[in-house]
């Protein structure tokens, strides 16, 4: 079973390094600049007392010569479309494509360009980023990928090609369900980190913080209900204790980029949630602020 992984960045050059790690056929679809990283110094991972590297094939998007079975698609929203171009001669009639961005509105835009059937709905819990040697870096221990057919068949055969390699796995049931819930914890997490410009742990040991934080998940989540996807329970719980707890060092892949002065996903992650609020009659003040904050954040940057 032959997968490609689109964008070597910090989740697919980390979940595609666990794969090639476990002996699966995996092939890197990747640009020139980090190509050459790759070829030179590896793919490496490193972080929480790990170091491992990697000399994983690389292919440009003008040597793709045949079709793969699956297609990981791991890049940043603002990319997506470029990418789609860069690897569709990679697309065959029984391709599959597993997107594992965050929010919801590429794989309509995948649906549109590649065909309902065979676009999977993805969520990944990892948290990695490049550091300035082009390792990915690991800044906590979680890793874990769910996926799940959106509406075809589930896709068992993906089963035994991901599951196993050091990361977990999950096929999902209600992919769409999931996918929602994972909005609303990295929605909030970002509204919460972004906006106060701090961690999860210094905005709730600052007076107020708590309040705030809990009430931008109350958004999200009333968001979700009314769009007909309601957080289980047990996630909101977990996710509003996530995003209140004292002394957390958690941030979002959001405020990473923010203080690194790179492009945010603004729409994908807060602006569509607050259109898709607006549209269902929901209230969201806070993260219309937030949006708002990032839209000026980015059109400095333009
Ligand atoms: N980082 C995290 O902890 C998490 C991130 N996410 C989500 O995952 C998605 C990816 O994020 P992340 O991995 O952090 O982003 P990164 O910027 O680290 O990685 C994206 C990679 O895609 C590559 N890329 C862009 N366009 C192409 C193309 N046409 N062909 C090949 N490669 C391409 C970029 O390479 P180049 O060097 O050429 O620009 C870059 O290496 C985002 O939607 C993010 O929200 C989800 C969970 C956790
Ligand atoms: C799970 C989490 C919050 C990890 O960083 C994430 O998805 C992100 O930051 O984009």
């Amino acid at each position: 079973m032959k997968i490609l992984v689109v964008g070597a960045g910090a989740v697919g050059g980390y979940l595609g390094g666990r794969l090639v790690q476990a002996g699966r056929d995996v092939t890197f679809l990747v640009r020139p600049k980090r190509a050459r990283v790759i070829n030179g110094r590896g793919l490496r991972i490193v972080g929480l007392g790990e170091e491992t590297t990697l000399h994983p094939h690389t292919i440009l998007a003008n040597e793709i010569t045949s079709t793969f079975d699956l297609v990981l698609v791991s890049v940043k929203a603002a990319a997506l479309r470029s990418a789609m171009d860069d690897f569709a001669p990679a697309v065959g009639p029984d391709t599959l494509i597993l997107p594992v961005l965050n929010g919801m509105r590429h794989v309509d835009e995948l649906a549109e360009r590649f065909g309902e059937r065979r676009v999977l709905g993805g969520v990944v819990v990892v948290s990695t980023t490049l550091d300035a040697d082009g390792d990915i870096l690991r800044l906590a221990d979680v890793q874990s990928l769910t996926y799940g057919s959106r509406s075809g068949p589930p896709p068992d055969q993906l089963v035994g090609m991901l599951g196993g390699a050091g990361f977990e796995t999950r096929l999902a049931a209600d992919i769409i369900g999931e996918m929602w819930a994972k909005w609303v914890y990295i929605a909030a997490t970002g509204a919460v980190t972004c906006l106060m410009r701090g961690t999860v742990g210094e905005v709730a040991s600052t007076p107020g913080g708590v309040e705030f934080a809990r009430a931008v998940v109350a958004e999200c989540a009333a968001v979700a209900e009314a769009a007909g996807h309601p957080v289980p329970q047990e996630a909101l719980d977990g996710t509003r204790q996530t995003v209140t707890a004292p002394h957390s060092s958690l941030t979002s892949s959001a405020y990473r980029d923010l203080i690194r002065d790179r492009p945010v996903e603004v729409e994908e992650i807060f602006g569509d949630l607050v259109r898709r609020a607006r549209q269902l009659g929901a209230p969201v003040p806070l993260l219309s602020l937030v949006t708002l904050n990032l839209r000026v954040y980015q059109g400095r940057r333009a």
